[in-house]
């Protein structure tokens, strides 16, 4: 298997040094070849096997033998031994037509952890295997940073910058990432927002000297291993639902902010999974629903929602979908990227846009929605959602058919967004990794939304 970038400039690269490109040099994103195909005999194989062992199979038919079978196997229980259910990725079922993938049970209570725990441990490998250091910078709206810090705090041969924006994730989400001591983190608090933050580390990883100079290594879903890692709980979810001799189609719902999670559904359907329809939900920050409903993508105004980490406009990942949806065709999707650069906005024809709703609907929930949704769960269900799950939910009421099966993700635990809860006179006990928190000193740097400041403080860190 070999990867190459979306914009067509980069030469074909095996998956290591994929994974450590992060960013395609030219800008674009890295993506493979060829998406192997996934039969139907073999998901009927797959569907007696532990979370691990499925995980070690998709794998396998992306990583040709870079890192032997034994080493991998390891490299999964290490990375899943600190979930709190043997299982992973448990599936909830609420009533006939809906089930709640729960992707909340890995160590900092969100989605993150199921791809980033992985990652911490394959760039400690790598680091060691290639004696080389790796420098971790990323962005994040709330929970990837947090995900990735844990991944990797106190892991020889690393060191990790994180970019939050000031003020703008929930008091856990800060106190995950800032209450880690350990000398191998740094903490920017931007004066900005996430689209701000992300902005600056993609320039940084396009300058390639930058890049060079300082091993910049990407934890963001703009690095396929991400994707990959995240098709792994569809395929499980769909499994564990489908346990006799039919294989139907059912929906996912995903709650969708940087378009990485939706993305790696794509993929899975790609691959063969058999799905329905990929439902996107977003908050109030609604690009991608304005896309798949007009054809336009056009980042709109930056809106505070009770959803923190969907509070995004420009989704990173649309650009691995463009590839796909333009055939393959790199010329015509640095054409596209190029547009956005300079106009702003991308539109599509009107034939293009049946095409785009054949692959995906779309949801934008309100603030309000989001709040009545987890106050009616709590009473209907007894089910507790999180401010992102609750617009995953309002997704699926608005967009699943009569008759249709259903899963929707909940990609976080509410726990992490109290303050969200509280407004629904809710009261929920803290889990005791997070209650401990707020005991806690933090350690982060508030600073200007002002690459050369931000450049200054990286330079800083990545020296010492
Ligand atoms: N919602 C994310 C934003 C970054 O997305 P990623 O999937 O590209 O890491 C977050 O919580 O940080």
């Amino acid at each position: 298997m070999q990867y190459i970038s979306t914009r067509g400039q980069v030469k074909p690269k095996g998956f290591i040094d994929t994974v450590l490109m992060g960013l395609a040099d030219d800008g674009g994103l890295m993506v493979p070849v060829e998406v192997p195909a996934v039969t139907e005999d073999t998901l009927q194989k797959w569907k007696t096997l532990s979370y691990e062992k499925l995980f070690l199979e998709i794998f396998s038919l992306y990583i040709n033998d870079e890192i032997p079978q034994e080493d991998l196997r390891e490299l999964v229980r290490r990375s899943y031994s600190s979930f709190r259910t043997p299982e992973v990725t448990p599936v909830h079922q609420v009533n006939d037509s809906l089930y709640i993938l729960e992707l909340f049970h890995g160590p900092t209570f969100a989605f993150k952890d199921v791809a980033l725990q992985f990652m911490g441990e394959l760039y400690s490998y790598v680091s060691k295997k290639q004696n080389k250091i790796i420098h971790i910078l990323g962005a994040t709206s709330g929970d990837t940073g947090a995900a990735a810090i844990q991944g990797v705090r106190g892991k020889e041969g690393i060191k990790i910058c994180i970019l939050h924006p000031h003020q703008k994730v929930s008091k856990v989400q800060e106190l995950q990432m800032t209450t880690v001591d350990d000398e191998n983190v740094l903490n920017l608090s931007v004066k900005g927002n996430f689209d701000d933050c992300q902005k600056v580390i993609k320039e940084l990883f396009a300058d390639l000297d930058f890049k060079s100079k300082y091993h910049l290594r990407a934890i963001n879903s703009i690095n396929f291993v991400r994707i990959l890692a995240q098709t792994v709980y569809y395929f499980y979810a769909y499994l564990q639902i489908n346990k006799g001799e039919q294989l139907p189609k059912i929906n996912f719902c995903v709650p969708s902010g940087n378009f990485g999670n939706i993305f790696s559904g794509y993929l899975a359907k790609r691959m063969g999974l058999p799905v329905n329809k990929l439902i996107i939900a977003t908050n109030e920050n609604n690009i991608l629903e304005r896309f798949v409903k007009t054809g336009e993508y056009k980042p709109g105004d930056f809106k505070m929602t009770h959803s923190p980490s969907m509070d995004i406009q420009v989704a990173s990942n649309f650009e691995r979908y463009l590839y796909y949806f333009l055939g393959e065709d790199p010329e015509k999707v640095s054409a596209y990227m190029k547009e956005l650069q300079q106009h702003g906005k991308i539109t599509i024809s009107p034939e293009d846009l049946v095409k785009v709703q054949q692959d995906f609907a779309a949801y934008g929930a309100s603030n309000t929605q989001c709040l009545e949704l987890i106050g009616d769960y709590k009473k209907s269900y007894d089910y507790l959602l999180d401010p992102h799950t609750a617009c995953g939910i309002a997704a699926y009421e608005a967009e699943a058919g009569e008759g249709e099966v259903t899963v929707t993700f909940a990609t976080a635990h509410p726990a992490k967004f109290d303050e969200a809860v509280r407004l629904v006179d809710i009261k929920q006990p803290f889990p005791p990794q997070i209650e401990q928190l707020f005991t806690l000193p933090q350690h982060q740097k508030i600073v200007e939304y002002d690459k050369a400041e931000i450049v200054r403080e990286l330079e800083t860190f990545y020296q010492l």
